[in-house]
């Protein structure tokens, strides 16, 4: 098949490279120039295990284009993916410009039936404004071609993300046409070999069901979440709790560890969008604004344990940071809990060295060049540069390299011996032995 992909981000990219892997004949499009020419040249602009390997192998074999231009990439798709972003707007609801502004792209040069498939994630009835707008383009040109617009939400997680689009648990598609559900069917064929994995259902429905999703899993967090904070009043360790009702397969222990909240380009965005949309329709999503609540909160846990071991002016204090991205196998650093962190630390008047196996780069181009000016903030070579005088180590992301360190090399470069563990992952007996002082998330010490 000839399909068209629009938006080459973590989804666009993902989706158009395993597009093409499976055989099909594949173009992305993004508006960046700098972003396509980098593709063009091999260079993939995210970091995402196994991704690069594919890109090249489907570029070599001349199954995979890119290009800037929607018009000339349309020629002879039947489907068009749309997989540009929907951030927040300043009320919490989904900003729809880059999708409507690739709808009226399309109404521009479509000249046969095809399929529009919603990959991003966009709030109900956000298919028929995509249609509305293709429609008007289409009246305007003076002409009547026959299309589909078809959601069809993406669940693949950063860090997996290949993993997760070859093996999906689910594929939803969403849609009323006939003709388009069996192009749809015969495009994910292969990804449904060995069990049909597809759930057909209507278009509002699916559009439904991807934040209905993200909003479980968030909400599934935040409840752990608020469980482990009461740990700590109550002297209970959480990790017992954790393991007492993952055990129960009605619970499960997927989404259940507690930590210093979430963060990255999804759950923030997308609870927000769904309270917000709750609001539309006059609805109090309670659930949803305490999920968010929470976790807003949950962001400046460790600020608040710093503050009650050092005090809240932290003049002369130096933390080492473990860990910037918003989880591990990422250089994302969207929404991610280092930045409230940094932010709040370095307003206390604390000296930050932070370390991040990946996301250095990133954070280089995104945080304030006064903190590097000011030396507020010094991004370290190594994780244990990071902990050099340092009063304590905070970790915020759980990298691999850092579940298991050299407690006695730590001791002996830092200041004092603190360890605050956002993520939860050392045992605090093995630390209070190793003569550390231990605070973890309702961890009991
Ligand atoms: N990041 C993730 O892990 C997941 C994201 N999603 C959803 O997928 C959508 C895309 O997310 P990301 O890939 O993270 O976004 P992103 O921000 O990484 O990429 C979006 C891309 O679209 C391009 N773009 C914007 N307007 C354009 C236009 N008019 N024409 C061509 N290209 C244009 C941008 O230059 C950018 O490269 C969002 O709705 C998000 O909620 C869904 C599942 C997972
Ligand atoms: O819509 C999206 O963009 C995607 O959002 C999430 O994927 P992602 O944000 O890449 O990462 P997750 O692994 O789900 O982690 C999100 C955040 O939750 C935190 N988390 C996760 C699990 C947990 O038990 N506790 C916890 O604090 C992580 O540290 C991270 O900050 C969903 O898992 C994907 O299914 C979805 O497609």
């Amino acid at each position: 098949m000839n399909i068209t992909v629009i938006g080459t981000g973590y989804v666009g990219l993902v989706t158009g490279t395993c597009f093409a892997e499976m055989g099909n004949n594949v173009t992305c499009v993004d508006a960046d120039p700098n972003k396509v020419a980098a593709l063009k040249d091999g260079k993939i602009p995210i970091y995402e295990p196994g991704l690069e390997v594919l890109v090249s192998n489907n570029a070599r074999e001349n199954r995979l284009h890119f290009s800037t231009s929607l018009a000339e990439a349309m020629a002879d798709s039947s489907l068009y993916f749309i997989g540009v972003g929907t951030p927040s707007n300043d009320d919490g609801s989904a900003d729809l410009s880059q999708v409507l502004a690739v709808a009226k792209e399309i109404g521009q040069h479509l000249d046969h039936y095809a399929v529009v498939v919603d990959k991003s994630t966009v709030p109900v009835g956000t298919a028929d404004r995509v249609r509305a707008v293709i429609e008007a383009e289409l009246q305007k040109r003076d002409v009547e071609i026959d299309f589909d617009v078809v959601s069809n939400p993406e669940f693949l997680k950063e860090g997996a993300a290949i993993e997760d689009f070859m093996r999906p648990d689910r594929i939803i598609v969403g849609t009323d046409s006939d003709r388009a559900r069996e192009l749809m069917r015969q495009l994910y064929m292969p990804f449904n070999m060995n069990r049909d994995r597809t759930v057909y259902m209507g278009v509002r429905d699916a559009e439904m069901t991807k934040y209905a999703a993200n909003a479980m899993l968030a909400t599934k967090i935040s409840f752990i979440n608020e469980i482990a904070n009461l740990c700590d009043c109550l002297d209970v360790d959480v990790e017992n709790v954790r393991r007492g009702i993952g055990s129960d397969s009605r619970i499960g222990y997927s989404y259940i560890y507690p930590g210093c909240g979430y963060g990255g380009s999804c759950f923030p965005k997308d609870v927000k969008a769904l309270i917000h949309l709750a609001e539309s329709c006059q609805y109090d999503s309670q659930v949803l604004r305490s999920v968010d609540e929470r976790n807003k909160r949950q962001q400046r846990v460790l600020f608040e344990k710093i503050c009650q071991r050092f005090g809240s002016d932290l003049s002369g204090i130096t933390i080492g940071v473990w860990g910037l991205a918003f989880k591990p196998g990422t250089d994302d650093l969207r929404e991610a809990t280092s930045l409230v962190l940094l932010h709040d630390l370095i307003g206390a008047g604390a000296r930050v060295k932070a370390y991040d196996p990946i996301a250095m780069d990133a954070a280089r181009k995104l945080l304030p060049k006064a903190w590097f000016d000011n030396c507020d903030l010094v991004l370290a070579d190594h994780q244990y540069d990071a902990l050099k005088a340092a009063d304590a180590m905070v970790l915020v992301t759980e990298w691999k390299p850092f579940r298991t360190p050299d407690f006695m090399a730590m001791k002996k470069i830092m200041k004092q011996p603190v360890v605050i563990d956002g993520r939860n992952q050392y045992d605090p007996q093995q630390m209070s032995e190793a003569g550390f002082e231990y605070l973890g998330i309702g961890r009991r010490g």
